[in-house]
Parts: C-alpha cells; sequence; structure tokens
C-alpha cells in the first residue's frame, strides 16, 4: 500500500491540533473553530461533542486531513498538513462519515472489499484471497459475519455502521475517525455498535479512535478521553470522566443538564426534569 511508505510514527502524537482557526469560507470572517489545541495519543479513545454548529465535524475534517486550517498547524500521523501527499495520508486513517458514496446493491463483504483501494466501486484485480479473508473476519469482529452475502442496501443502519467501520479497518489504519455513527440507529443497534467500538479498542491497542457524538450514551466504555466544544471553541477536554460532568455539560449546553456515569457508560438528562435532582436518581 502506498501508505505505508509514510513510515513508522508510533511514538508521536496521532493528531495534533496547536492554535488551529478555520474560518468560514464564504466570507472570510466568520469564525468556525477559533485556536483549538488538541492532542491524540496511540491507544486513546476520543469522543467530540457539543451543540449543532460548534465545530466538531471541522475538527474531524482537520483529522482526516480533508480540511486545512486557515491559520495554526494540524499533525496527523506525525506529518504537518501543507508538506505532506494528503491522498497518502488519507490511505492512512480510517473516516466513517454519512456523506460516504456506497453502491447499494453491493453485497457487505464487497463493500469492506472496497476498503483495500479506498474507492465506491470494487476494483476486483486489486483484491487477492487474503484481502477477502480479512474483509471476513472483519465482518465477523464487526459482530455482522451473517451479512457478508447481503445487498448493503438491505442492512439496516446499524449493520450499515459496523460494515462501514469494517471497510474503514481493511486499511488497517492506527487512527479510526467516526463521524455520528449512531446516527438514526434504534437501542439494540446502538447497543450492538456500543459493543463493537468497546471490542475493537480492547483487541487493537495500537488503535487511537475519535468519535463525534450528541449522547454520551452512545459511548463505549474504552471512551479515555473526551473534548466539549462551543461556539468553536475548546469549553474543556481530557480524560473522560473529568470532562462528562454535569458541570461542564451545563455550561456547555447552557441550560441545567445532569451527566451520571453508570457501569462505565454515561448517562445525560436535563437537570429540571421531575426527579432529575433526587439523590442518586
Ligand atoms: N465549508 C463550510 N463553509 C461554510 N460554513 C461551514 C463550512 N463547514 C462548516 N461550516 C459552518 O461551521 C460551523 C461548524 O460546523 P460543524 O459541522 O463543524 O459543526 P458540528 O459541531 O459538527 O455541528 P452538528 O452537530 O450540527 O453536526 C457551522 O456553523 C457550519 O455551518
Amino acid at each position: 500500500m502506498t501508505g505505508r511508505s509514510l513510515g513508522a510514527t508510533e511514538s508521536r502524537p496521532v493528531i495534533a491540533l496547536a492554535g488551529v482557526s478555520v474560518h468560514r469560507r464564504t466570507t472570510g470572517q466568520e469564525i468556525v473553530l477559533d485556536s483549538v489545541d488538541w492532542t491524540v495519543r496511540t491507544g486513546e479513545h476520543w469522543a467530540l461533542l457539543g451543540p449543532n454548529g460548534a465545530g466538531k465535524t471541522t475538527m474531524l475534517r482537520l483529522a482526516g486531513a480533508l480540511l486545512h486550517p486557515t491559520a495554526g498547524t494540524v499533525d496527523v500521523l506525525g506529518h504537518r498538513l501543507g508538506r505532506v501527499d494528503v491522498r497518502e495520508l488519507r490511505a492512512r486513517l480510517g473516516l466513517v462519515t454519512a456523506a460516504q458514496k456506497v453502491p447499494l446493491d453491493a453485497t457487505a463483504h464487497t463493500v469492506v472489499l472496497t476498503g483495500v483501494t479506498g474507492t465506491v466501486q470494487p476494483l476486483w484485480r486489486m483484491y487477492d484471497a487474503d484481502d477477502r479473508e480479512r474483509a471476513h473476519d472483519l465482518l465477523a469482529e464487526l459482530g455482522c459475519k451473517e451479512l457478508a452475502g447481503r445487498a448493503f442496501g438491505d442492512c439496516s443502519g446499524g449493520q450499515r455502521a459496523r460494515v462501514l467501520i469494517a471497510r474503514a479497518l481493511m486499511s488497517e489504519p492506527s487512527l479510526l475517525l467516526l463521524d455520528e455513527p449512531f446516527n438514526a440507529l434504534d437501542l439494540p443497534s446502538r447497543e450492538d455498535l456500543v459493543d463493537a467500538l468497546h471490542r475493537l479498542a480492547d483487541g487493537r491497542p495500537g488503535l487511537s479512535t475519535v468519535t463525534v457524538t450528541h449522547h454520551p450514551e452512545e459511548l463505549p466504555p474504552s471512551t479515555s478521553h473526551a473534548y466539549l466544544l462551543k461556539e468553536g471553541r475548546e469549553l474543556v477536554s481530557g480524560p473522560v470522566d473529568s470532562v462528562l460532568t454535569s458541570e461542564n455539560f451545563t455550561r456547555c449546553f447552557g441550560r441545567p443538564i445532569r451527566v451520571e456515569a453508570h457501569d462505565g457508560r454515561w448517562y445525560a438528562r436535563s437537570a429540571s426534569l421531575p426527579g432529575a435532582e433526587r439523590p442518586g436518581a
């Protein structure tokens, strides 16, 4: 794979944003991100949270080498954006977004295979027996090996999310970026995906992940760090339990919110609801 020529960067941070600002392209004036600093290291699993429009997807796009900052520096896998071939860099990242185009008539196994080439359509001559076997293994790892022969278009939302994550893992990335992977999932599908992400983190110590989400309930227990964004600025970031607190969520969302941790998961609700103020409620 061409991306491997970039060389090993394991000892460095996998993402480093320093003084990063992004201005809105339309006017050049409006600030989408304002002097953001952020470091993600090997084996860390980050959650990016904040209100609509806070800049979460923009931060993920910087980390995915899809966007350059207006000011500041962005290093991904030890390579500075602006000084590296971003196509090579992107080939070493796993990125899953709702904007990804996927042929609905392709089987789940074929969709995973296309992760080798990073293409929408399969390039059959580029895949060997090992790739085919790996695609099956990854579907199994994501808990959906029975979907191998099913058309992607016939998979449920939760199944599609897991197939796309398996696809992203085909290039053996050391960094997996997930933009709202839980969007519109029902409760069992959400829990299956939480389980799958937890197992993934557990079984791959060299993998770092960043997940953009609106709901702390969606975070697997493997989440190690969180970053709360508000109006393009860092409100607070760091180890997950120091960030996912009632005080920080109340400040971030501008209304009383109660956050509780149970059995390694996090739950948020309006603190003005009946019973929310009950001790231990
Ligand atoms: N390319 C662009 N051109 C103009 N405005 C943009 C562009 N990208 C993002 N924005 C604006 O920047 C702000 C941050 O957008 P972003 O998608 O990063 O926020 P978000 O926190 O992911 O929001 P949401 O939770 O709604 O998905 C928004 O006001 C958005 O409209």
